[in-house]
């Protein structure tokens, strides 16, 4: 998995199109979305985290903690993005580990919004420019 991690003013987005024959199903309040003072985590799925998906997302949730921490934020923003990789995993397994990390840091009483998955979405990001505020990590199952 690559993630790209940018610390932001805020975060907005609106769905505008499909990009996968079959996107995720969402209601019609999640086609735009916004949150303020956020840790914006943009991330690809590989195909390597298909080897063990559940150690994928306790390393990812592992890294995102340790810079919202640094960052001194609650607020997190799952963002797929199919953009950081070339070796992206399948959508349905990607879908999977994304649901479970926006699950999982619910449960740690994170404030999370996760941007809905196959769509193409316009979004507005404001990166607060501090030397912690664009991060990238690389999670590889196994390592
Ligand atoms: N492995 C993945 N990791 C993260 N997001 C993904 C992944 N696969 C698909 N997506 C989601 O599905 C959308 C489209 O994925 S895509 O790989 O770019 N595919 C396309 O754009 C197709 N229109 C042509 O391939 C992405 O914007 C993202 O929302």
């Amino acid at each position: 998995m690559r993630m790209l991690l940018i610390h932001s003013d805020y975060l907005e987005y609106e769905v505008k199109g499909k990009a996968l024959k079959k996107p995720e199903e969402i209601k019609e309040d999640q086609k735009i979305g916004k949150l303020d003072e956020v840790l914006a985590v943009f991330m690809s799925v590989e195909k390597v985290d298909e080897q063990n998906p559940d150690e994928v997302v306790d390393k990812a949730i592992k890294e995102i903690e340790d810079v919202a921490s640094q960052v001194k934020t609650k607020n997190i923003f799952v963002y797929p993005f199919a953009h950081l990789s070339s070796e992206l995993g399948s959508p349905e397994i990607a879908l999977k580990i994304l649901k479970k990390i926006e699950e999982k840091l619910k449960e740690k009483e994170y404030n999370v919004k996760r941007a809905p998955f196959g769509y193409y979405k316009a979004f507005k990001l404001s990166c607060k420019g501090h030397p912690l505020a664009e991060l990238s990590r690389t999670i590889v199952p196994g390592e």
